[in-house]
């Protein structure tokens, strides 16, 4: 009678909570922005809800309202979200994972229209440099709005027949706009990293490649930076991404009081994604190392690699 049941293992339950349908998955957009495509190509069958603020995200994962938020942190050719490595720090969610997406922009107008006719151009401001070459080409006015798909939007709901959007080529189907040029991205590889925001951490393995991302301070001092880079350089592990962001709370750092009076510097936080899991003897090592320098150290994730596009 039990002959056909099959064993549950672990990773099917893993897998089957993280593509379950009643997962609720916040972005930054409106539906048809590339944010939206990274939520569904992390968790394919969820429920994707759009917020209007990168901070609504935050707010919406810490409310319960939603499960998780997949937000942009970098792009390889616009550099990096800064809004959110602040956010990263003034709210109390883990980092949980991570996708990476090659973004393909489309010149959208009305249909009907011809490229001729587009005197005026609205998009994403990350989306605008991703295409700069092309559009200085088309000679158009540039401006930003908050997604790509607002853009979109926008163009569809005034009936602008002399305004192209940047978006999706799914924007164009969701909002009724004609595909005017396709692949307008200046690099063909046009990658965005988005990371996976969550309540609760994810259990650090070392069955597959992971990456930890964290965030420190430091005292004032010669070579303290390369100080605290040589923790994981001693340890052979590999740093992919390393930013610094000023302190709001605290700015300057007033230093020395010699009879020329003090110099203010501008004061700093760190944040550094390495390549070893908080499971690696390594990686913990090198994270005792640096505490033993910097003042505040937070682990903002340990999660697996996206090693696919
Ligand atoms: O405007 C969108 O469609 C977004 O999802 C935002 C965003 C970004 O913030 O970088 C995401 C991916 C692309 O790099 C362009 C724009």
């Amino acid at each position: 009678m039990f002959m056909n049941c099959r064993t549950l293992s672990l990773s099917d339950l893993s897998s089957s909570l993280s593509d379950d349908a009643s997962v609720r998955v916040a972005y930054k957009g409106a539906p048809g922005s590339f944010s939206e495509a990274a939520a569904l190509k992390a968790y394919p069958l969820c429920e994707a809800v759009p917020c209007d603020e990168f901070e609504a995200a935050f707010r919406a994962v810490e409310l319960w309202l939603v499960n998780k938020a997949v937000l942009p942190i970098e792009s390889s050719v616009g550099g990096s979200v800064h809004r959110n490595y602040d956010l990263l720090l003034r709210h109390r969610l883990h980092i949980v994972g991570e996708v990476q997406m090659a973004v393909h922009h489309c010149l959208l107008g009305l249909p009907g229209v011809q490229i001729e006719e587009i005197k005026r151009v609205l998009s994403h401001p990350q989306a605008i440099t991703q295409c700069e070459i092309e559009l200085n080409k088309l000679s158009v006015v540039k401006e930003s709005v908050e997604d790509t798909a607002a853009a979109a939007q926008f163009v569809a709901s005034n009936d602008l027949r002399d305004t192209g959007a940047i978006a999706s080529a799914r924007a164009a189907t969701l909002y009724g706009l004609n595909i005017l040029a396709e692949n307008i991205e200046d690099e063909s590889d046009n990658i965005t990293r988005f990371l996976i925001l969550a309540r609760e951490p994810v259990i650090p393995g070392t069955d597959r490649p992971f990456k930890t991302s964290i965030v420190f301070t430091l005292e004032e001092g010669p070579g303290v930076l390369f100080k605290a880079l040589a923790v994981f350089a001693l340890r052979d592990i590999s740093l992919t991404k390393i930013e610094s962001r000023p302190q709001r709370k605290r700015p300057l750092r007033v230093v020395g009081n010699s009879g020329n009076g003090s110099a203010k510097y501008f004061d700093y936080l760190f944040y550094i994604d390495f390549e070893a899991s908080m499971a690696e003897q390594r990686a913990q090592n090198a994270l005792g190392h640096l505490q033993e320098f910097a003042p505040f150290l937070r682990v903002l994730g340990c999660y697996p690699m996206d090693t696919y596009l």
